[in-house]
């Protein structure tokens, strides 16, 4: 099966995300998708008078910011996705980490940062894959929001990749899990200003010296981290690429963006 990551830059995008959305309508098989959407939330945060505040990577989020991403990624985002997908003819529904209690998390503890309502899930067992089978099961297409909640009534914000790693890892007992995190560049990049400098596969070593040479920074070191931690645990592949390569990928089964393997083939 396949589960699918869709960050931020290209849900904010209107033609990008429908063109996304038309191919992963068409994907065969099972699939599921996670979205992310930090950029929508810190504009319509912004809007509201709450400054959006990272650190490395991860957004503070406090008593106000966390009413604006339930609202953001459980409600705009995650409907308006459902919506399009329904009207593709694909049998969308939408949850977050409450519904159905897919993804128990718990608060982060503050240590040199204070997250605040940030959720860290303990680990691919406390997911709850049973409900998530029984929906694909019944022919329906999962559509998570990166939101989890803790399990005395409050909803807690978790990064979308991480959501994705962990929902491969618990679901790869039960299938083949493919994880594709789709982005608005065209995979892993050896030069950041070329668009076309792909690196087309990144095993564990080379993410090191990617990674002491700084030419895998900010967002893509979650991302990459996310990836290796599946792979580590039982996802069968792990592809990084642009949205758009998600068309090759319902057609011919071939994606052109990075391919992560945990050591060289
Ligand atoms: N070597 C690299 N190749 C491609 N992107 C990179 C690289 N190093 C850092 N990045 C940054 O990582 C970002 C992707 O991470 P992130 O913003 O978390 O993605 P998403 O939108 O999927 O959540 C890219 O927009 C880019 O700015
Ligand atoms: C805790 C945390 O940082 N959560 C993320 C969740 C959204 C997300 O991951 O969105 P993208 O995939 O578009 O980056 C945030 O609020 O930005």
């Amino acid at each position: 099966m396949y589960i699918i990551k869709i960050g931020g830059n290209v849900l904010d995008k209107p033609e990008r995300l429908q063109r996304f959305l038309i191919d992963f309508a068409q994907l065969s098989g099972l699939k599921l998708l996670v979205h992310g959407g930090g950029k929508i939330a810190s504009t319509i945060g912004l809007r509201l008078g709450i400054a959006p505040a990272y650190v490395e990577g991860r957004r503070l989020t406090d008593a106000e910011t966390l009413q604006v991403v339930t609202m953001v990624y459980g409600g705009l985002i995650n409907k308006n996705v459902v919506a399009q997908l329904q009207a593709l003819g694909c049998n969308a529904i939408g949850m977050t980490g409450a519904d159905a209690n897919a993804i128990p998390a718990t608060k982060r503890p503050v240590k040199t940062v204070d997250y605040g309502y940030a959720g860290d899930i303990a680990g691919p067992e406390t997911i709850n894959a049973t409900a998530i089978r029984a929906l694909l099961s019944a022919g329906l297409t999962p559509v998570f929001a990166p939101l989890t909640h803790d399990g005395h009534g409050n909803m807690l914000n978790t990064n979308a990749d991480t959501i994705a790693s962990v929902l491969a890892t618990a679901l790869a007992p039960h299938y083949n899990v493919q994880l594709v995190y789709c982005f608005e560049k065209k995979g892993v990049l050896a030069d950041a200003s070329d668009d076309n400098s792909v690196i087309s596969h990144i095993d564990e070593n080379r993410y090191k010296e990617l990674k002491e040479k700084g030419i895998v920074t900010d967002g893509m070191i979650p991302k990459l981290d996310n990836a290796f931690a599946a792979l580590r645990q039982g996802v069968k592949a792990v592809l990084i690429g642009e949205a758009e390569g998600l068309a090759s990928l319902a057609g011919s089964g071939t994606f052109s963006g990075t391919s992560i393997t945990l050591s060289h083939a």
